[in-house]
């Protein structure tokens, strides 16, 4: 018996529901679902073979329907083999299929899965507006077709994903639910991948479950005391219960992971083969096959970020799809204050840990909830979180002042670097006509107030892009606008020291030409920062929000990562 969910507009593949194994679904890669309504996590379901049913649970905010019945969030439902789930308002039909075990095809796979059908909403001609009817004799047999086709295909893709693994010189993989079950790993092995380095140790499966760990301070501890390592020899498992606790997780069928941060490589206070030596012995006094994921630098694969997780997901697990609510993660960096427990004085050192799994949707543990059955401790989270800016929200107050001035001016944005200043200015102003000042690419400030002047003595507008902290970098272009005769106002961009912060490592990770702002400049904009204001001889201060708008899916899962802890 085989379970899947079936786009009925083709937009994807369909998605294997693998018996008592909960599969997160909502907007992202895998539905091809971007349409803001629907969140990442938007419903879980949950397969009974046995009864042939998946149990539905909304966890986002629009809703979800099980035929008619609308779900709100946190309720439940029973999707039958054949209904139809409208995963958020009404649209992005798909319909639960079980599948016996596949019969040979009378109809092209082309007939059933290409062209690609055009979405239809609900309630459009040609998807069921109610429950089917009872299936007579003849429906059966066409479902039945149908059913063999979609078998087919993911046999084919099985096939397709296997010989892909072998012309790469590797086993074959079949997909998860295949009754030959995907091989085990043939060999210790070391992969690198830029700046991840990934060890699959003999005999590792692959997996829907995986248990993830961090390293130092969660599986292993220093034998010296000392927080850092003095020598390669200098570990020992932390508690006694991890080796008992990752064998009886191998039991469970869990595949276990270590993701580890290990920015001493790239920074070459680490010398790869040591760490990988010391990785390898680890695992073996662990006595449990399992891989392990090594960021060296600094960039995606760096815990928060999710370069680690995603391609355990895409690359590292024979193409078997991953139960996030299944999975789970343990790291000792969780953000807990001094003081979290008798005898624990000093704080976390980061919150690195807690917010992967945050990122990944993974269910969270520290060591000692984990490996001791301690109490849940308490926890700070960054003061910045990325997932809760609206991009519905308004941009700038006063709401009623206006942004685009239809006589000329001059404006002088203040703000921290990286807070969006010349993302807002090239969108809003400059295609009104504003000039456009900016130091970085003129080289000084006497040649930005040369441009202003020009601009504004031809009768144009102008824009300057610069951070202006104190009143003495702003005097200089209300100077200029006085001297032109027309009024000068600031845009004073809201984003804080964190969101900068967030906004520099974006920016690293997603452009290039653009110099990484460094803390301490972050820090001299803080400190010289004097809150403009009218007296300074302004007309008006336009205080502009951050509203995030981003090209496409992709760039918006990246920013919406918490990136540093
Ligand atoms: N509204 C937005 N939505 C999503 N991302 C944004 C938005 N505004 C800016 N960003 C991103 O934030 C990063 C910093 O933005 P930007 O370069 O505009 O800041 P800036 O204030 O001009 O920086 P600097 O002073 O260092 O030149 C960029 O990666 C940009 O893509």
């Amino acid at each position: 018996m085989q379970c899947f969910l079936e786009s009925r507009d083709g937009q994807h593949e369909p998605v294997t529901l693998p018996d008592g194994v909960p599969v997160v679904l909502g907007r992202g890669p895998l539905t091809r679902v971007t349409d803001k309504k629907c969140s990442r996590r938007q419903v879980e379901l949950l397969a009974d073979y046995r009864h042939r049913a998946v149990r539905v649970t909304q966890y986002g905010v629009n809703p979800t329907s099980v035929e008619e019945l609308q779900l709100h969030p946190g309720d439940s439902s029973t999707l039958q083999d054949g209904q139809t789930l409208w995963l958020v308002n009404g649209c992005y039909p798909h319909t639960l299929r079980f599948l016996p075990a596949p019969k040979s095809p009378r109809r092209s796979l082309l007939d059933f899965f290409s062209p690609k059908r055009r979405p239809l909403a609900k309630g459009e001609e040609g998807w069921p507006s109610k429950r089917p009817k009872a299936p007579s004799p003849p429906e059966e047999q066409e479902e039945e077709e149908e059913d063999s086709v979609v078998a087919m295909k993911l046999r084919q893709l099985q096939e397709m994903a296997a010989s892909a693994e072998q012309a790469k010189g590797g086993a074959s993989c079949p997909l998860q639910g295949e009754p030959s079950g995907p091989p085990p790993h043939p060999r210790d092995s070391w992969e690198e991948h830029g700046k991840l380095l990934v060890f699959t140790k003999e005999g590792v499966m692959p997996s829907a479950k995986v248990a993830g760990f961090d390293l130092d301070g969660t599986v292993i501890t220093t034998k010296s005391g000392k927080v850092f390592p003095t020598s390669p020899d200098d570990w020992r498992i932390l508690y006694p219960e991890v080796p008992r606790k990752l064998k009886q997780l191998q039991r469970e069928g869990y595949k276990i992971v270590i993701f580890t941060n290990q920015l001493g490589i790239s920074r070459g206070r680490l010398r790869p083969e040591v760490f990988k030596a010391k990785a390898e012995a680890v695992v073996e006094q662990l006595g449990v096959p399992m891989q392990v994921f090594v960021a060296t630098g600094t960039g995606i694969y760096r815990k928060p970020l999710l370069g680690m997780w995603e391609h355990l997901c895409e690359k590292a697990n024979s193409a078997v799809a991953l139960a996030v609510q299944s999975s789970l993660y343990i790291g000792d960096a969780a953000g807990r204050p001094p003081n979290w427990a008798p005898g624990h004085k000093k704080k976390d050192f980061s919150c690195s840990d807690r917010l992967f799994a945050l990122n990944a949707g993974l269910p969270f543990y520290t060591p000692e909830e984990f490996f001791l059955g301690w109490a849940p401790a308490p926890y700070q989270l960054p003061p910045f979180d990325p997932r809760e800016l609206d991009p519905q929200g308004h941009l700038y107050d006063p709401p009623d002042a206006p942004l685009v001035s239809p006589t000329p001016e001059l404006v002088v944005a203040v703000g921290f670097p990286a807070a969006g200043k010349s993302t807002f200015l090239k969108s809003q102003l400059v295609p009104a006509g504003y000039a456009y000042a900016n130091r970085d690419t003129l080289g000084s400030w006497q040649k930005c107030v040369a441009l202003c002047m020009a601009a504004l003595q031809e009768g144009k507008s102008a824009a300057v892009d610069n951070t202006n902290p104190d009143p003495e970098s702003r005097r200089r272009y209300i100077e200029c606008a006085r001297d032109a005769g027309v009024p000068c106002r600031c845009f004073l961009f809201t984003a804080t020291l964190e969101q900068a912060k967030h906004n520099n490592r974006f920016r690293d990770l997603t452009s290039t030409g653009h110099i990484s702002v460094t803390d301490i400049v972050l820090n001299s904009y803080r400190s010289k920062f004097v809150e403009p204001s009218l007296s300074e001889g302004f007309a008006q201060i336009l205080r502009v929000h951050f509203v995030p708008c981003f090209a496409d899916a992709h760039q918006e899962a990246l920013y919406r990562q918490f990136s540093e802890g």
